[in-house]
């Protein structure tokens, strides 16, 4: 199997099994070599940062969109089985729950696969047209392949531009979390082996052309996860700024996953969240040298656009 993607989101899939490949999905001539020697190409090399495509889309145009035509044409040249990691963020956004405790709790309305494409940003909008790229060639030109549409993912290596990461990394290095707006946005956490599980499930299981949406119930508000992070690093409450908001910041993701449940008989394994951020804090402070040279270029983009 050819893996196109980023050695920090392997975690979970069988290592002898996989070949990771990193490098230019945009460069068509590097891609068509690899491809035509896989039996399956995964697909989880998307620009996937909001706040970066904010500050310059131009980057996500090319590789989410021109990336994943290309990977899609050399799949369709050399009949190769083609899995598209995605995000529930093509979704748009959903109102927010009143009373929400932060702990996932309680009644309310999620996305499922039936939910219309609305995304708001441009990183979102990019992985919704790929997405979209990928039907057409299901239905088009017979292309066996599925797609996934996952919620927000925490563990280790996670790139320390994104939320939990950030906050953890910041306290290891003594400057304060910094949380947007009034922390009141909900998003779905899930592990990343949990993931990386679920897609390994549909890629041996899944029917083709179709979509699995991969989520583990795990809604919280931005302000109840960075407490927990506070608490478990042992400090104040209050240790941490509110700077500015994002931009076009979507208030709420929720997944119902019932399809990948009941269909392919997956289920996630991390369902204590505490335990889960308590290793993935482990993770980041036992492992400065994989994140420690890269802190101050992510913080100064941040500090940029006063976040
Ligand atoms: C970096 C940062 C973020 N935030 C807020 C913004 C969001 O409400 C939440 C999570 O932000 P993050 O940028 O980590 O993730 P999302 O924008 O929700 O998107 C992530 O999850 C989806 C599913 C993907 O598809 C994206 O690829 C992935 O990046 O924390 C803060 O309050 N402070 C901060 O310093």
């Amino acid at each position: 199997m050819t893996y196109a993607g980023n050695k920090k989101n392997l975690s979970g899939l069988p290592a002898d099994r996989v070949e990771l490949v990193v490098g230019d999905i945009t460069d068509a001539e590097l891609v068509y070599q690899l491809v035509k020697e896989a039996d399956a190409v995964v697909h989880y090399a998307a620009e996937s940062h909001n706040d970066n495509s904010l500050n310059d889309p131009f980057p996500f145009v090319q590789t989410n969109i021109i990336g994943t035509y290309t990977l899609l044409e050399a799949c369709r040249k050399y009949g190769v089985r083609y899995h598209h990691v995605s995000t529930d963020e093509v979704y748009g956004d959903l109102p927010l729950r009143e009373g929400l405790s932060g702990k996932g709790e309680g009644p309310g309305e999620k996305f499922t696969p039936e939910t219309p494409y609305n995304p708001s940003s441009p990183y979102s909008s990019t992985k919704a047209g790929s997405d979209l790229l990928v039907r057409a060639w299901v239905r088009s030109y017979g292309l066996k392949a599925t797609i996934s549409n996952c919620s927000n993912n925490y563990g280790p290596y996670q790139h320390i531009e994104k939320f939990i990461p950030r906050q953890i990394t910041n306290i290891l290095s003594g400057m304060r979390p910094k949380l947007y707006g009034d922390g009141k946005n909900v998003r779905d956490w899930i592990h990343v082996d949990d993931h990386s599980a679920a897609v390994w499930t549909i890629l041996m299981n899944g029917r083709i052309g179709e979509t699995y949406l991969i989520g583990a119930d795990g809604e919280r508000n931005n302000s109840d996860v960075l407490e927990l992070i506070l608490e478990l690093m042992g400090q104040p409450k209050d240790a941490y700024d509110c700077v500015k908001d994002r931009a076009g910041h979507d208030l709420r993701y929720a997944i119902d996953s019932t399809k990948i449940r009941e269909e392919l008989g997956w289920t996630p394994q991390f369902t204590d969240f505490r335990d889960g951020l308590a290793d993935t804090i482990k993770w980041y402070t036992e492992n400065r040298d994989w994140w420690a040279a890269e802190k101050e270029a992510v913080e100064a983009k941040y500090a940029k656009n006063n976040q």
